[in-house]
């Protein structure tokens, strides 16, 4: 056997959580919750609009860096995150390494218009009609952590939900593996999750690679206008963003910086 990598050691966090959430509200009941929930918003359409999108997101912790920002009220956060011209606003979920909860994912969802992703590691069907339930419209699936039938399963019942799945990959055999199981958009994450170390290059590897009708998303990494820019270069449709707004001091400015950047006429297009 190998050893755990830093993933493993997260999902094994995660399915005890879960189990404990279904112990109290079970698998039928978080489903009727979920058919209970308002429409999804439609987060897709948000990221073919013009110009290179901005997720941005609400993340306290991370296992690489430990506490990034104390967020007393991830409301006002998401709000100044959407006035800045986010498009789209992530909510980490996951408690254990990245100090997030269902709380703030509820919090967000009441504060602002835009589609909202959250952003956990999700390992089963309860995730997903527990994230609809909390009003979430879009879901992070992370192709590393599933096998391909779950994976496939999960994409499904996700769509059938409305919502939109973030199928996150990290090599070329994850970004087949994304295809094969029906994703329309894949992110393309820069951190690999067994190591947690970070290439910003993944990107411009794997994307060219896509078809033209996936949308491309950039995951992490991106500290200034620079980045964005060659994302951009590189095919991303939107970057998601997390570290680097959550220590700006200037949410709402540091969102429109790169927004401003990402929509310039000089930006490059996602060549579709
Ligand atoms: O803080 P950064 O470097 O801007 O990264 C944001 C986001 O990409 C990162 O939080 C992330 C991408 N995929 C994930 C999967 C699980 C947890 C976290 C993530």
């Amino acid at each position: 056997m190998s050893t755990p990598t830093v993933l493993d050691s997260i999902i094994d966090g995660v399915k005890a959580d879960v189990a404990a959430r279904e112990a109290v509200l079970d698998f039928a009941a978080v489903k009727v919750a979920s058919a209970a929930a308002p429409d999804p918003r439609d987060a897709a359409a948000a990221l073919r609009e013009t110009g290179i999108g901005v997720i941005a997101e609400v993340k306290r912790a991370s296992p690489s860096r430990g506490d990034l920002a104390a967020i007393a009220d991830p409301a006002a956060l998401a709000q100044a995150y959407e006035s800045g011209g986010a498009r789209i606003i992530s909510v980490l979920t996951e408690g254990r390494r990245f100090g997030g909860s269902l709380d703030d994912l509820d919090a967000v969802r009441a504060a602002v218009q835009i589609p909202v992703l959250r952003k956990d590691f999700i390992v089963g069907p309860y995730q997903i009609h527990e994230a609809r339930a909390h009003g979430a419209d879009v879901i992070l699936l992370i192709v590393a952590a599933l096998e391909q039938n779950v994976l496939a399963s999960l994409l499904d019942r996700t769509e059938s939900l409305g919502m939109t799945a973030l199928v996150e990959v990290h090599t070329e055999e994850e970004a087949d593996r994304a295809l094969e199981a029906g994703a329309s958009v894949v992110g393309v994450n820069a951190r690999n999750l067994k190591t947690l170390e970070v290439d910003t290059d993944t990107f411009a590897r794997i994307a060219p690679g896509l078809p033209t009708e996936i949308i491309r998303i950039a995951e992490s990494g991106v500290r200034g206008t620079a980045d964005l820019l060659a994302y951009a270069g590189a095919g991303a449709d939107a970057v998601l963003v997390g570290e680097g707004l959550v220590t700006s001091g200037d949410p709402r400015a540091a969102v429109r910086e790169l927004v401003t950047a990402g929509t310039h006429p000089s930006c490059p297009k996602p060549v579709r």
